[in-house]
């Protein structure tokens, strides 16, 4: 399926304020991170309260890596997730049980890995591409070799990597994805010339992603 327009998903999310600037600015996901490892992991209380503040027609995704089923019950049985993103090594069959939709995020090394996922995870309802890092799951601000992505896609594709302002709009013209998802891109500084304060974002950076992607499918 092509995409009229590039969706858009702001990931890492951990304050109310943060989720309302991404959606002001029309964003149309966030994600919550459930993986109490990651610098961006939001507790249940944090997640109820973005899910209260999040206005109608913006997706609420959590996103989890390797969890038990029941840490995945326990976060729905609280919080009104829209989508479930699976960031780990979950089979299709873990993936499909809760009765929620939901979307694997493969990590790229090979140049297989994209085609060998559409196959291996058939029934999610998109997937995402992000880059292989040996010791994070995601979140790694690393970009892969977006030639290797194919053009026969039998899900939605969505873009994750290291994307940023400065790179978003050739991303979106290179790759044509479904969707494209940042988390570090859209952070705020941490006074350092590349670092970052995780789980902060910043509303002018979220601002000016978004119009690029805008500016990307008005140009085609
Ligand atoms: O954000 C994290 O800390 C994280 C930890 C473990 C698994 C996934 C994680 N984030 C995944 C994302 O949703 C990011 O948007 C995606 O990996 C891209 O991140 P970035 O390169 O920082 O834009």
């Amino acid at each position: 399926m092509n995409p009229a327009r590039t969706r858009t998903k702001i990931c890492g999310i951990t304050r109310v304020e943060d989720a309302l600037a991404a959606a002001s600015a029309g964003a149309d996901a966030i994600g919550l991170v459930f993986y109490g490892a990651s610098p961006r992991a939001v507790t249940i209380e944090q997640a109820t309260a973005i899910a209260e503040a999040v206005p109608a027609f913006v997706t609420l995704t959590g996103l989890f890596v390797n969890p038990r089923r029941m840490d995945v019950e326990k976060v729905l049985a609280r919080v009104p997730l829209d989508l479930l993103q699976f960031h780990g090594d979950e089979p299709q069959d873990f993936c499909q049980q809760f009765h929620r939709r939901w979307i694997k995020a493969v990590r790229v090394r090979r140049d297989d890995d994209i085609e060998n996922a559409f196959h291996d995870w058939s029934r999610a309802s998109g997937l995402l591409v992000d880059a292989y890092d040996p010791e994070r799951y995601g979140g790694t601000g690393q970009i892969f070799d977006w030639s290797v992505i194919p053009q026969h896609r039998p899900l939605p594709l969505i873009l994750a990597g290291g994307l940023d302002s400065a790179n978003v709009a050739a991303a979106c013209r290179q790759v044509r994805p479904w969707g494209v998802d940042v988390s570090g891109g859209v952070e705020a500084s941490d006074g350092t010339p590349e670092g970052t304060r995780k789980g902060i974002k910043d509303a002018a950076k979220i601002t000016e992603f978004l119009s690029e992607v805008n500016r990307a499918n008005q140009t085609d």
